[in-house]
């Protein structure tokens, strides 16, 4: 795609990028600082056509949709970025990170490497970070446990992976990339990039 510049009313506090192969952790290291961090980050709720997993709820990990819809909603405008990956679409709806930005929380978008490039053709500003596993192997072990990929989806993503390793090196395109190797040390690295915006927010907060 296709990108768009965002609207004046996005403003707030700094946005996060979690951008890395998938199987690589994201969801599960942005899950622990959702946590952890209450009240004072908020995921935006990406659009996909993908089929939900078991456990997944439309509205909270994404608003499932179909193609013609989603077409739809970028055609008209909707759409900050958009992307098509392993065989499905994903997008992030400027109403997405308008619900987070409203609230004055940091906005997190858990989004592909296309979605990276269109991003930073908006004036979204948000800080880059980039989740990689290990290794190729550990990457595919750990996308063949989840158990949620055909072997088709599975193959797609992996060969996804390889080219977002090598993207992912390019000067300047990340604030930050975190090898996901120990969780809990992967997590301490985010938290240590992402304290100086947590800590405004904070502040921002307390003289409220
Ligand atoms: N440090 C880690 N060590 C071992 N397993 C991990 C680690 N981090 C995540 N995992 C496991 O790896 C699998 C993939 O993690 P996760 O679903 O968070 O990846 P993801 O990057 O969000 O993938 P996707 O982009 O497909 O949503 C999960 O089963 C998760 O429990
Ligand atoms: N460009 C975008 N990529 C997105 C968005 N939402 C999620 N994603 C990325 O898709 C893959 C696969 O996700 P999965 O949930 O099917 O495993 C992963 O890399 C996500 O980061 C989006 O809105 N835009």
């Amino acid at each position: 795609m296709r990108a768009h510049t965002t609207d004046k009313a996005m403003a707030g506090p700094r946005p996060v990028v979690m951008s890395g192969p998938s199987g690589a952790g994201k969801s599960t290291l942005l899950k622990k600082l959702l946590k952890e961090f209450n009240g004072v980050f908020g995921f935006s709720v990406s659009h996909t056509t993908r089929n939900p997993r078991p456990g997944e709820e439309n509205g909270k990990d994404y608003h499932f949709v179909s193609r013609e819809v989603m077409q739809t909603s970028i055609a008209k405008g909707e759409f900050i970025e958009s992307a098509e990956f392993s065989g499905n679409m994903y997008g992030t709806s400027k109403a997405a990170v308008q619900a987070v930005q409203a609230q004055n929380l940091i906005c997190i978008l858990d989004i592909d490497m296309q979605g990276v490039k269109n991003i930073k053709k908006t004036d979204l500003n948000p800080i880059y970070v980039s989740v990689q596993a290990p290794s190729m192997d550990i990457l595919e072990k750990r996308l063949r446990d989840r158990k949620t990929e055909s072997e088709e989806s599975l193959q797609k993503r992996l060969h996804a992976a390889k080219v977002d390793v090598e993207i992912s090196k390019e000067p300047g395109l990340f604030d930050v990339v975190i090898i996901n190797d120990d969780l809990e040390a992967a997590y301490g690295k985010l938290k240590d990039v992402l304290l100086e915006e947590i800590q405004k927010v904070r502040d921002v907060n307390k003289s409220s």
